[in-house]
């Protein structure tokens, strides 16, 4: 599919209804989400190494809320183990169906199955490495410490989960201070006032950020050992959380 430029909200509407992962988002996705999210490539990117140092012989590597398969794509380049596979898991059926198209587009020896489900039914087990890029925001808060207890009992002793995310900041000036940069980060990517102020609207009610220390507590109740913040660019971060070996 050709890439096509994000410029859903850039017209004005008469009513913003919530944000949704439908055709329209998933046509132009790897668009908006490298406009929009600072770090997104190099998080993608990095995500390999994960895979690459992680994946243990015999065992599954999980992409849950894969959108178009990007951090599948950047694991299945680096992982090396034996008898690997990849499950990748969205419940978007746009999202879904360009995703097993850009994963058939480039071979490969590691097998790959793309299920149209909700995360918060898959079944999660045998797993070395899990990430989780930017999904769990739009699980209802009071679902997360599920899912990640459920991610917890899946994985195999030394494995990790990859927790990547939007954040708010406990200090009120310091969230000021890196909203006010993200904001800028996407006028220098082209967005308009109107564009970001209609998204932020359709995101208010779906996308519900926390701060990495709530994200933290919540990962060692979940049962985590090790739970270490590898990056941050303004108000995105990502957290590797160990399953003590
Ligand atoms: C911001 S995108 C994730 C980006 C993707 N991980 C990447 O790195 O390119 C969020 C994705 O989560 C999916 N999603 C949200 N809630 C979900 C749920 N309950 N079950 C499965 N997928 C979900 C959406 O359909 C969307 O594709
Ligand atoms: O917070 C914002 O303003 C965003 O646009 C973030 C965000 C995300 O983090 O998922 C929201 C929706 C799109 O999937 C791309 C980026």
């Amino acid at each position: 599919m050709a890439k096509q430029r994000d410029h859903i909200f850039d017209e004005p509407r008469p009513m913003i209804v919530d944000f949704t992962f439908d055709e329209r988002v998933a046509s132009v996705f790897p668009d908006m989400i490298r406009r929009s999210v600072p770090g997104y490539g190099e998080v993608i990117a990095l995500t390999g190494l994960f895979a690459e140092r992680y994946a243990q012989p015999g065992s599954t590597l999980y992409d849950l809320g894969c959108s178009l398969g990007a951090a599948t794509l950047s694991m299945r380049r680096r992982v090396h183990a034996d008898q690997c596979r990849i499950i990748a898991v969205d419940n978007a059926p746009a999202m879904v169906e360009q995703c097993r198209a850009n994963l058939e587009a480039e071979p490969s020896p590691v097998p790959v199955d793309v299920h149209c489900s909700d995360i918060r039914k898959v079944h999660i087990e045998n797993a070395s490495v899990v990430v989780l890029n930017f999904t769990l925001q739009f699980i209802e808060p009071d679902e997360r410490l599920e899912l990640l207890h459920r991610i917890h009992q899946g994985l195999r002793p030394g494995g990790v989960l990859v927790l990547s995310e939007k954040v708010v900041f406990e200090n009120e000036r310091e969230q000021q201070f890196q909203e006010s940069m993200h904001l800028d980060f996407k006028r220098a990517n082209g967005y308009s006032e109107l564009a970001i102020s209609q998204k932020r609207t359709a995101l208010e009610n779906v996308l519900l950020p926390e701060s990495l220390e709530a994200h933290t507590s919540r990962l060692r109740n979940a049962g985590f050992g090790d739970v270490h913040n590898w990056f941050r660019c303004f108000n995105f971060a990502s957290m590797a959380a160990f399953k003590t070996p």
